[in-house]
């Protein structure tokens, strides 16, 4: 040890030792905000609520809704970690305050230093007219011509593809992490949307049988990405991880890290500004995310740095790939507990595409389909919690709870997803059904109530191209297949195991988004076995 790391750790131990002793001065925790319940406070014990909140971290969505049915907690509460104080709402109206106003609620100092290396000051790392340009450049390529003339043939061929690596899993009786094929599928048909290359994570040459297991060979940078994002992750538990980091060896890893991602980035980048490869879009004549943000710096006659482009790559990738995939992978474990649904699925195909590829225009008619996307994401927000900073005094209108300046304000779309209130007494169940209206439509509802893809001027722009990535995979996979779930009783999969499924918590990961802990295991079968 150096003598900078020692002085360092030094430092820490006394800052750690004050802490327990004095946690409720003002230069620990910013004061309680009167009248806002506390969560998990803790009487005399000096971490107080910080105790329950890590005894409980790998099923925190289950323990937070416990504690809100249980009327411990009402709809808005506050927490805090050291220095920070955070007040989480499940209020419909002050979600709604939240998210029409995000030059007031912005994502924050706080949020943009800890993913500053992974998405420098793109789209998902910004605030104010630097968020707002490349909001208004990205939503071109969103647009029904597009999807219509571009994104679908892309989907098909990728599910294809994913099909392909299926049928090999069937022939071989093998078992298959099913949310490891579909983040490279994703990855994949996003990289041919936006960058108008297929990153090759899900070439046929890549599936190996290991064991009885399907396996795919490792990515380099899918590991990277993978690995970096992790690392950021740490970050949040860890309000000293800028000194930290440079002696456990996280700083370098994450430089290195860096290194394969902007390699990565620099080979794509490099093709397309040296004109020798063109993207798909551009080859039907339209344009994709990298052509556009191109076409708009030349035309504002600016020039965009290598920085900005790899920024742009980055932030789309990770906004793209592991939320689609992973609320896919839960779609699936939800239908192989709900044969009737299964059944549904596939009657609904089998009448709208029958036997050929589905089409864009079939899409729209898969209504049953989009059903079962939906109330998967009911249950399952992928971005389960969701945190802004507030940079002036607020009142949340909902809950009247007043916000000082500098306070976190977090909506949770997991909780608000089971809120009875919303949904009715069986909020728990997963019940397609709830989004059919009386005449086979598909029931349209208050963002704002169902915040999955974010509401207002952030809302999510890949809201169509999610939704229709998934219809289109279910359509190629349940025409052909039975999935059989196995390995839920492997207690590696949960946060909380208990013999008796029904005592079992915490089916995912510590993550932003919920991936799926452990994967998802399935055995495949032909769909005319089942
Ligand atoms: C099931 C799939 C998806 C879910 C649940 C989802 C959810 C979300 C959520 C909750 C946000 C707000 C994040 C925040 O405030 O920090 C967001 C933002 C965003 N999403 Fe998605 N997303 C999905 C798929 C996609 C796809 C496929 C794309 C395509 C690129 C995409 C592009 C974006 C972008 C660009 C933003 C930033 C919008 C802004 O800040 O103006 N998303 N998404």
């Amino acid at each position: 040890m150096d003598i900078i790391t020692a002085v360092i750790v030094a430092a820490l131990g006394v800052l750690l030792f004050l802490y327990v002793k004095y946690h409720d001065r003002g230069i620990f925790s910013p004061p309680f905000i009167d009248g806002v319940p506390i969560l998990n406070s803790n009487g005399g014990f000096p971490l107080g609520h910080l105790k329950k909140l890590v005894s409980s971290i790998d099923w925190r969505l289950e323990s937070l809704l416990e504690s809100f049915r249980d009327g411990k907690i009402g709809e808005v509460w506050q927490q805090s970690m050291p220095f920070i104080i955070t007040v989480v709402t499940l209020n419909v109206e002050d979600v709604k305050h939240v998210l029409t106003n995000p030059d007031v609620f912005v994502k924050g100092e706080d949020f943009r230093s800890k993913f500053h290396d992974l998405l420098g000051d793109g789209i998902f790392n910004s605030d104010g007219d630097t968020w707002r340009v490349q909001r208004k450049t990205a939503s071109n390529i969103f647009n029904v011509k597009n999807f219509r003339d571009v994104y679908s043939d892309i989907i098909v061929s990728e599910s294809k593809t994913l099909v392909a690596h299926l049928r090999k899993t069937r022939e071989n009786n093998a078992v298959v992490d099913l949310q490891d094929l579909l983040l490279r599928s994703t990855l994949d048909s996003f990289g041919e949307i936006a960058f108008g290359e297929s990153l090759g994570c899900l070439d046929m040459d890549n599936g190996m049988i290991v064991g009885g297991r399907y396996m795919m060979k490792t990515s380099e940078f899918m590991n990277a990405f993978d690995a970096a994002n992790n690392q950021v992750l740490l970050r949040f538990s860890n309000p000293f991880w800028q000194y930290t980091d440079h002696f456990t060896g996280h700083h370098r890893s994450m430089q290195d890290k860096m290194e394969v991602i902007d390699r990565f980035c620099h080979a794509i980048i490099d093709k397309r500004l040296s004109g020798e490869k063109k993207s798909a879009a551009s080859k039907a004549g339209k344009m994709d995310l990298l052509d556009l943000f191109l076409a708009a710096a030349k035309e504002d006659d600016t020039h965009l740095t290598y920085t900005e482009l790899k920024d742009i790559c980055l932030n789309f990738i990770i906004a793209g790939r592991d939320t689609t995939a992973q609320t896919l992978s839960w779609l699936c474990w939800n239908v192989a507990q709900h044969r009737e649904v299964e059944r549904k699925i596939r009657a609904e195909i089998r009448r709208v595409v029958g036997d050929r590829d589905p089409t864009y225009e079939d899409f729209k008619n898969l209504k049953y389909c989009q059903a079962v996307f939906n109330e998967t994401l009911r249950l399952h927000a992928n971005v389960p919690g969701n945190r802004k900073t507030c940079i002036a005094d607020q009142i949340l209108p909902g809950t009247k709870t007043p916000i000082p300046k500098g306070t976190n304000v977090e909506f949770n779309a997991w909780a608000m997803g089971r809120l009875t209130s919303s949904w009715g007494p069986d909020c728990d169940v997963f019940r397609p059904e709830r989004w059919m209206t009386d005449d086979g439509n598909l029931m349209r509802v208050d963002n704002f109530k169902w915040p999955v893809f974010n509401a207002g001027p952030r809302l999510c722009l890949g809201v169509n191209l999610a939704t229709q990535e998934a219809v289109m995979f279910l359509a190629q996979v349940y025409k052909n297949f039975h999935l059989e779930l196995v390995n839920e009783d492997d207690p590696s999969h949960w946060g909380l195991y208990d013999k008796d499924p029904s005592k079992r918590r915490g089916r995912y990961g510590l993550a932003v988004t919920l991936v799926m802990k452990g994967g998802v295991d399935f055995r495949v079968h032909d769909a005319e076995a089942f």
